[in-house]
């Protein structure tokens, strides 16, 4: 039987060199943050040119921490992303308002999300989202560069949903949390674990990344 490859997405751009380098690596795709609450928001106009350096296959993805909805319609009028992602409290109904293929995250180990029934029961809330993104809890949304806690993921359904692993992965430890899973993951999304400082991308790190997922 053959292993299905794990994709990867690299968050966090905001260069164009980093866009350049993550997809002459192999990226799936490429995820931009507009949020500004976050060190690596980017503005519209500097992520429509950060789009424009993305080629056919690479997916581009727009992560949104509690938007306004008519803010999500810009990013998608200037940008055109192929992907949404919600990584604050949004309800399905408002992650679904866009008729747009969208990603959920779930900070896995946040209060009312601390039990592996917690989390079967509110990723079955998001059915029809294109992804579950499972990231750490952390004091801010995301991008903290912590690890989740394995176990919590264990009775998520086999096929339903496509289940993608964040949370302080990187290239010398990547290995280790996806063999730590109970399911072999879709895909996988990282963002501090390939930087030098927050939204500035290590070539050398994105390129080890790469390397060591194609292995796993
Ligand atoms: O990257 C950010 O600054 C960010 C801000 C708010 C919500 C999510 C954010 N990033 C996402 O967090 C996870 C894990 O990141 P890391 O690899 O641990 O740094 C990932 O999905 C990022 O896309």
């Amino acid at each position: 039987m053959s292993t299905q490859r794990i994709r990867v997405k690299i968050c966090g751009l905001t260069r164009e060199e980093d866009v350049r380098v993550a997809v002459v690596a192999g990226a799936d795709a490429i995820g931009m943050v507009f949020y500004e609450g976050s060190k690596r928001c980017v503005s519209l106009e500097q992520a429509r040119r950060l789009r424009d350096c993305v080629p056919a296959f690479v997916d581009v993805v727009a992560l949104f921490v509690n938007a306004q909805a008519s803010f999500v319609r810009e990013v998608i009028d200037v940008v055109k992303p192929d992907l949404l992602q919600f990584h604050g409290d949004e309800s399905p109904e408002e992650c679904r308002a866009f008729s747009r293929r969208y990603l959920r995250a779930f900070r896995v180990g946040a209060p009312g999300l601390d039990t592996p029934d917690a989390v079967v029961k509110e990723t079955s809330r998001y059915a029809d989202a294109a992804g579950w993104l499972f990231d750490s809890y952390s004091a801010g949304y995301g991008g903290s560069g912590l690890a989740l806690d394995p176990a919590l993921l264990a009775g998520l359904p086999g096929q339903a949903v496509a289940k993608i692993l964040a949370g302080g992965l990187r290239p010398d430890t990547v290995q280790a949390h996806v063999s730590q899973l109970p399911f072999r993951p879709y895909a996988l999304d990282v963002s501090s674990g390939v930087e030098v400082s927050p939204g500035i991308k290590s070539p050398e790190r994105i390129q080890a990344f790469m390397q060591t997922v194609a292995r796993v």
